[in-house]
């Protein structure tokens, strides 16, 4: 179930009495321990006794150590199969949420409460959960459904605009994959706030459920999601490696406009279109200097993307604006050329 929350979270009160949990955990990082706690406790009405879990911020964080310091928690409070775990956070605190619920006595049920426009627009949709290791992205996870998400757009009021342009990104790619007015409106906003962002923000959900729900697993056309990822992880990947994190959905904005120009060096897409594509998104994102990274060292990381097969890079590549293929297998040479031609955008 997706559901926008009233301000009373009356659809999330009628929701905990229907499961009647023995407890529940309030996972939240420091962030929205802040600003999103103060909104969500005074709204909760329920008999259970609940707890509040908290973790630090930032993508460092959701690894295997914050993953075993909630399964301690819930273990020291003697959290049972009843218990609920409500995810309240950016799509760090729902992929992490979801994959100590998922694992913990083999399955707790979880409620989704995304407070990033990432994580309401995708992060919190489709039951991929997981944490980074070695620094490779969600090399290990889950795929496990929460019971309910529940959005608040309100929540968005005290996000970064950095942030708020991260999970901007994903929504373009809704829009790329699968919904060209999607793209067009959202491309057609003057100025992002979560004011003037508030009205898509359904309408990529939707685009995010309707493909998940025709390939839950990843098997075929799901992997459409993961377009601009199997760059934008390996760069995001390098980063993390560096000590210097980069936002999500920065590195997939370089990953949609390295494999955009794929797409075109391919013969998928049309030069207009992609020029418009890589245009916008350029407009719209900051550069990221890549320079300090050899094509090969980006390539190796692509080896590890989940999409591959038998030793094969799977791309998802466009082959218009709204239509997207999987397992598309390209040329290296080409590969090189894309990331060339993004190191060399700067000088554009
Ligand atoms: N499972 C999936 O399908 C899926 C989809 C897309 C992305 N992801 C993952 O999601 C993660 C990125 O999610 P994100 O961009 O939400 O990052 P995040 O969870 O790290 O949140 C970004 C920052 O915003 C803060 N924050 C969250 N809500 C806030 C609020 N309302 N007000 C003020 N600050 C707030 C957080 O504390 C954090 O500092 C990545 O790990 C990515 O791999 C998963
Ligand atoms: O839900 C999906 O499927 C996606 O690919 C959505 C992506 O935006 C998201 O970043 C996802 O976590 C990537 O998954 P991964 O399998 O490439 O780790
Ligand atoms: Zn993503």
């Amino acid at each position: 179930m997706i559901k926008q929350l009233d301000k009373d979270f009356t659809s999330l009160n009628e929701f905990i009495d229907l499961l009647s949990p023995s407890k529940i955990f309030i996972l939240v990082d420091e962030n929205t321990h802040d600003h999103c706690l103060p909104i969500l406790l005074p709204n909760l009405v329920t008999d259970a006794p609940f707890e509040i879990v908290e973790i630090e911020a930032g993508e460092e964080n959701k690894n295997i150590h914050s993953a075993t310091q909630i399964w301690e928690i819930f273990t020291e409070l003697e959290a049972d199969r009843k218990a609920l775990l409500l995810n309240l956070g950016g799509g760090v605190v729902t992929d992490l949420g979801g994959f100590v619920a998922s694992t913990y006595k083999r399955g707790i049920r979880f409620i989704n409460l995304p407070t990033t426009l990432l994580a309401m627009c995708d992060a919190s949709i489709g039951g991929k959960t997981g944490i980074d290791h070695i620094y490779l992205k969600n090399i290990i996870g889950t795929f496990a459904l929460p019971e309910a998400i529940l959005f608040y757009p309100e929540f968005l009021k005290t996000l970064d605009f950095t942030e708020l342009r991260s999970g901007f990104a994903e929504m373009l790619k809704h829009g790329l994959i699968a919904d060209a007015a999607h793209w067009k409106d959202l491309t057609s906003i003057e100025k992002l706030t979560p004011d003037s962002v508030a009205p898509f923000i359904k309408r990529s959900m939707e685009i995010k459920e309707e493909v998940v729900s025709k390939d839950f697993k990843e098997q075929n056309v799901r992997k459409i999601l993961n377009f601009g990822h199997t760059i934008g992880h390996a760069v995001e990947s390098l980063f993390m490696k560096n000590g210097n994190l980069i936002p999500h959905g920065e590195a997939v904005a370089l990953g949609m406009i390295c494999e955009t120009h794929l797409s075109l060096l391919t013969g998928l897409i049309e030069l207009e279109p992609s020029s418009e594509i890589i245009s916008k998104i350029k407009r719209l994102f900051p550069y990221i200097d890549i320079s300090q990274f050899k094509n090969a060292a980006i390539m190796d990381l692509m080896f590890n993307d989940k999409k591959n097969a038998g030793g094969h890079i799977n791309f998802s590549l466009i082959n218009g604006i709204g239509s997207c293929l999987f397992d598309q297998k390209v040329n290296v040479d080409h590969i090189m050329m894309a990331l060339d031609f993004y190191k060399e955008l700067n000088n554009a």
